[in-house]
């Protein structure tokens, strides 16, 4: 990949005609936003990710989060994306039989680099990436974009012709302020939202199996309500995402009938039904 905004639109095929022919045979694709950053979007789109191939379904996992993307260290991916040389075609990497993912990262010398690509070089990068990556078939493309409706979100959103997306919110009322700019976003460049996932929603204690509200509870539930929208899921904290994040090996949520397992298993649901019913 060039990083520079004036291949974006040189080079072997323009552009638009890249992401066209990336995008082609993917039947759905859901773009995981949010409002603002922290509220555990990353952790959404990995698991939702997960839990689609899981039950069988052909899987993408895009990270186009330029200046945080922490999709590689959630799933404890070390290779790098592979370069085509002679298409200049990127392969994702193979993380199991029915899911592949690559993030921007992937194509950074290092982890520590930090991107510091400004504006309209950031649109070019991010769009001339989408274009690049050859999939598959697939089923689903879940895409993490960062927070907020910057630059990167925007990119997106114009770019991936007929997405969907999933907002994550937080039971905080500041993080429900940001949630509405989200969906007003979304309603500005036409991307239909399928739900809204409220994360972190209570803790359940370890010890006395009790539901703590932390940051209050059913605000998210409340204000996708007030706009029309549904709650997928409500996941609540759980101390195992943490460390299983920070190890780089995510849980096997589908498989698991306790803890926060079922709100993971009612989300995955909730975005098939949502995409079935809109096909
Ligand atoms: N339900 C949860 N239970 C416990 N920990 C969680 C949960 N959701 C997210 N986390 C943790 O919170 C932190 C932030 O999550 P994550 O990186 O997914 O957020 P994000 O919204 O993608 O952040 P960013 O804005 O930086 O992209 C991570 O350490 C993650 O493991």
């Amino acid at each position: 990949m060039t990083q520079n905004n004036d291949c974006a639109t040189s080079g072997v095929q323009p552009v638009d005609e890249r992401v066209a022919r990336a995008l082609a045979d993917i039947r759905f694709k859901v773009v995981v936003m949010s409002g603002k950053g922290g509220v555990g979007k990353s952790t959404v789109a990995a698991y939702l990710a997960l839990g689609l191939a899981d039950k069988g379904y052909k899987v993408g996992l895009l990270d186009v989060d330029l200046h945080g993307p922490s999709i590689p260290r959630m799933l404890g991916l070390s290779s790098h994306a592979v370069v085509q040389e002679d298409e200049q075609r990127i392969l994702p990497v193979v993380y199991n039989s029915n899911l592949r993912v690559i993030s921007i990262e992937s194509l950074m010398p290092n982890r520590e680099s930090s991107v510091i690509w400004r504006g309209p070089l950031k649109i070019g990068v991010v769009k001339q990436f989408i274009g690049d990556v050859m999939w598959d078939h697939l089923d689903f493309l879940v895409i993490d974009s960062p927070p907020g409706t910057g630059d990167v979100p925007l990119t997106v959103a114009q770019t991936v012709e007929g997405a969907y997306a999933l907002v994550v919110t937080t039971p905080q009322e500041i993080a429900l302020a940001d949630v509405r700019k989200s969906l007003d976003f979304c309603r500005q460049v036409e991307l239909p939202v399928i739900g809204v996932v409220e994360n972190m929603s209570g803790l359940v204690c370890p010890h006395c199996g009790k539901e703590v509200e932390l940051f209050g509870q059913g605000g998210g539930e409340a204000m996708a309500k007030n706009l029309g929208l549904d709650i997928l899921a409500r996941l609540p904290i759980d101390p195992r995402i943490i460390q299983a994040a920070d190890q780089g090996r995510p849980l096997k949520l589908m498989l698991d009938d306790t803890g926060s397992g079922p709100a993971y298993q009612q989300m995955v649901a909730g975005v098939l039904k949502r995409t079935a019913e809109r096909r």
